[in-house]
């Protein structure tokens, strides 16, 4: 197995990601010896931070489904161009808290788009300028757990944060679940599936041992 230099942590809402991520910082940074940038999405730089904030905005109507995929590809391009390549250029690994399987599961699944469509349109967003190639991770931690445990963490633990995604119907996250397992089955290289629904403790050692697979 290669060592991966981009590594993407996913997973529906409250799965523990960010927890987990900030725990095994330090153990990636042992192994692969390198400089390690920490990022997320939508974020990672000032303009793809201020379209997270965007989206968080609740309207009335409600946000076009199509305008939501456009904003958050945007995103992801400043994050790719800006923050991403530069990173990867300079011999770091990267690790970011979401990326495109974001997309493809919530906007592609949860939204009812089609991944098809909805990886076309982020086939610009993560094209790098000067290969024409493809930014994708090597690695993809993906958080399971049924979707009803993971609000039930974030209404319970983080009611400050709660944002218009958060709010969505059960029957959204559903399928934004079923979405991420249909990718990780597709994609058993690259994706590797933990089970997030238990101790924090216990979903830490399986992250590290999908991450000391990679570094054997
Ligand atoms: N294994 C766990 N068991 C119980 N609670 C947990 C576990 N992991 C994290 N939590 C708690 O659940 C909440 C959500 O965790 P965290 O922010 O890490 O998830 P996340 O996947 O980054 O969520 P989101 O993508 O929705 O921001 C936090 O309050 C955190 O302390
Ligand atoms: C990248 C990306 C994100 N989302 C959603 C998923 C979450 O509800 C928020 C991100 O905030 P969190 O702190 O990671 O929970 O945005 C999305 O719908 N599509 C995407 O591509």
């Amino acid at each position: 197995m290669g060592m991966p230099n981009f590594i993407t942590f996913e997973g529906p809402e409250g799965a523990g990601k960010t927890t987990a991520i900030q725990a095994i910082l330090p153990e990636i940074e042992k192994l692969s010896q390198k400089q390690v940038l920490l990022t997320r999405e939508p974020g990672g730089n000032q303009m793809a931070e201020a379209i997270r904030d965007l989206l968080k905005v609740q309207t009335d109507p409600a946000i076009d489904s199509w305008t939501e995929v456009f904003l958050l590809a945007a995103a992801r391009r400043e994050h790719v161009v800006q923050t991403i390549l530069p990173a990867l250029e300079a011999g770091q690994v990267v690790v970011s808290d979401r990326y495109l399987d974001s997309s493809l599961a919530y906007q592609g699944g949860g939204r009812d788009l089609g991944l098809k469509s909805v990886q076309e349109i982020n086939d610009f967003a993560i094209q790098n300028p000067q290969t024409g190639k493809p930014v994708l991770p090597d690695l993809t931690i993906y958080f399971d757990l049924p979707v009803e445990v993971g609000l039930e963490r974030v209404f319970k633990n983080r009611t400050e944060k709660i944002d218009r995604l958060d709010k969505e119907k059960l029957s959204f996250h559903k399928k934004v679940r079923e979405s991420y397992l249909a990718l990780a089955k597709k994609e058993p290289k690259r994706i590797k599936l933990i089970d997030a629904n238990q101790p924090k403790e216990a979903v830490l050692s399986a992250v590290n041992d999908v991450i000391q697979e990679y570094w054997r």
